[in-house]
């Protein structure tokens, strides 16, 4: 009997994943190891070129070397520019714009020196080696066949997160020539692979695949890719009955347990598994270098930093234990739809912003403080400026670093370039008069919203009662008041920063006059407005995200994080 060639594999293609690829890679090894087949199965992290050589810091790059057993870089799809375009109009309808480059997904067909491939997003996290049971159970799969449980948005298709396969050149071809001529369900891989392998989704008119229908998708059990957020109707009591069997959980959606936006049993495990990451590879030692404003040195977030550090050199416990699963089960399978998304957002912002960590400490902070809740950092985003991204560049020249990026998807280039430095001031200049008088225009736009805010929050007070009865598709729709709630049952009322108009802007040292000024400024520090910022969530860009591929991944960010200043 020959043995099998088998490897688990993820993709990164954009550094605000790296959380979520250091805390699987380092998840995987603890569990192969316990189940003792690290010999046995591979590990290998699919990651775009630029990415790897260009934007990651050399500590970044080790890491993942020494996370995953094989590094592969990955280039875009050939025709990348023209597939993102024809899908866009699908992808607009799942609001979810970074996921267009998702497709490269069918590039694991590829890798054919594997006889088989468990493919994981960076946000699943598998739970215990009983996810390992995917190789017997899938032992006899074919190249035709793609092995996946199915999705709760739509259960006739299956989630694209967690998948087993046979790569075959054959149909690594075949998938992508198909997902140049077909436009994709959602816009990203979900749909295409589905319409590819999932005889639901075929369309037999259009199909110009010649073997199709032998394609086939195994409907793996739902315990191999249990997604959260979950509101399905039954959820709380499946939950009850199913949880202790799930293997893989899988953080789907906008907001990740890295960003802090949710927080349930689950979030709270990843949590853990990240700290334990971290604790382990000395990743702390890198964070000493940042440096907060001297208005938030004296204040929370800098006591946060040091209770972190102490927090490492003990071993790693569970320390989220008041997050039970049966709190899970009792409050988070159910769309609190009677917290309107202000409530929600600071809630979660004193949480978080108190520590993730210390639950002791949580209770006591809330009560001191409840006028002001402290901001909310991002543990990730500290990591990726001063640790995982390379700022060897940018450090050169601080001007350089203000330069914002002209146009949301302008210069749409095909290699991952550096803006010319006199172009880069001149756009600067132009670009900072329109921030300018756009500002301007914000804050009266803020001010008017603020109003109305007040008065939404009235309302939801009183249709408290009766919201509770009802279930409501996502968080954010609960705010809208004016949207129809039937009609959401199926499309997510758009949140505030899509409808806005994109913001672009280039991460740059933080200026301490800046700092001073923003701090002075009351409009800016109102921890209402905080909440506000955080709720709209901004979409930034990097000023390495220049490159063709990277122009289409939006960012999501908290306004505050720019407060922060990096030595
Ligand atoms: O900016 C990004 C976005 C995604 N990824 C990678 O691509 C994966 C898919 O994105 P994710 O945010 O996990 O998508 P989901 O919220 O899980 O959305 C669903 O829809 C996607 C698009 O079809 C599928 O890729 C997912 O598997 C499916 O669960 C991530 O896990 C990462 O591995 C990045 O590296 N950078
Ligand atoms: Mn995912």
């Amino acid at each position: 009997m020959t043995t099998k060639n088998l490897a688990i594999a993820t993709l990164l293609y954009s550094p605000d994943y790296l959380p979520g690829t250091f805390t699987l890679g380092h998840q995987l090894n603890k569990l192969l190891k316990e189940a003792d087949k690290e010999q046995q199965i591979s590990t290998c992290l699919l990651i775009t070129k630029p990415l790897f050589q260009n934007v990651l810091s050399d500590f970044a790059r080790e890491m993942l070397s020494s996370l995953y057993k094989e590094i592969i870089q990955i280039e875009p799809l050939s025709d990348n520019d023209s597939i993102i375009e024809s899908n866009n109009e699908n992808l607009t309808l799942l609001k979810r714009p970074e996921l267009s480059f998702a497709l490269v997904k069918t590039r694991l067909w590829e890798l054919t020196q594997f006889d088989q491939v468990l493919y994981l997003d960076s946000d699943t996290l598998p739970l215990n080696v009983d996810f390992l049971n995917l190789f017997s159970e899938l032992s006899e799969q074919t190249k035709y066949q793609l092995g996946a449980s199915p999705d709760i948005g739509w259960p006739d298709m299956f989630n694209s997160g967690m998948m087993m396969l046979v790569p075959d050149s054959e149909t690594a071809v075949a998938l992508q020539k198909f997902v140049i001529d077909e436009v994709s369900i959602d816009g990203a891989d979900q749909g295409i692979l589905n319409q590819f392998f999932n005889e639901y989704c075929r369309n037999p008119k259009e199909d110009s695949i010649t073997d199709s229908s032998q394609r086939e998708w195994i409907k793996l059990s739902f315990l191999y890719n249990v997604t959260t957020p979950n509101h399905g109707y039954q959820c709380p009591p499946a939950m009850k009955h199913f949880g202790p069997q799930i293997k893989l959980i899988h953080f789907i959606g906008k907001n990740k347990p890295w960003r802090g936006g949710f927080r349930n049993h689950y979030s709270s495990r990843w949590m853990d598994t990240y700290e334990e990451f971290q604790g382990e590879h000395d990743v702390t030692n890198r964070l000493s270098t940042i440096r907060l404003s001297d208005d938030e040195r004296a204040s929370e977030p800098q006591q946060e930093i040091q209770a972190e550090h102490q927090e490492y050199e003990k071993p790693v416990e569970s320390v989220d234990q008041n997050i039970k699963l049966e709190n899970y089960v009792q409050e988070e399978c159910v769309e609190p739809s009677t917290i309107s998304q202000k409530e929600r957002t600071q809630e979660d912002n004193e949480e978080s912003a108190v520590s993730f960590r210390n639950s002791e400490s949580q209770s006591n902070n809330t009560e001191i403080q409840p006028e002001e809740p402290p901001v909310f950092i991002p543990l990730d985003f500290k990591e990726w400026l001063t640790t995982f991204i390379n700022k060897e560049k940018d450090e050169k020249d601080e001007k350089e670093q203000a330069v914002r990026m002209p146009e949301y998807n302008d210069g749409a280039n095909s290699e991952m370039q550096s803006v010319d430095e006199e172009d880069s001031l001149e756009i600067s200049e132009e670009i900072q008069q329109k921030e300018e008088s756009r500002e301007e225009e914000e804050e009266e736009e803020e001010e008017e919203e603020e109003e109305e805010e007040l008065q939404d929050l009235k309302e939801d007070e009183e249709l408290e009662t009766i919201e509770e009865e009802q279930s409501v598709e996502e968080p954010e729709s609960s705010t809208t008041k004016e949207e129809d709630i039937s009609d959401t049952s199926c499309v997510e009322v758009p949140p505030a920063e899509i409808v806005e108009e994109k913001k672009v802007i280039s991460v740059q040292q933080a200026n301490p006059e800046d700092i001073e000024t923003s701090d002075v400024a009351p409009t800016q520090s109102e921890p209402e407005i905080k909440s506000q910022n955080q709720n709209q969530m901004p979409n930034f860009k990097f000023d390495w995200e220049q490159s063709d591929y990277l122009s289409h991944v939006e960012r999501s960010f908290p306004d505050n994080i720019f407060e922060y200043s990096v030595e």
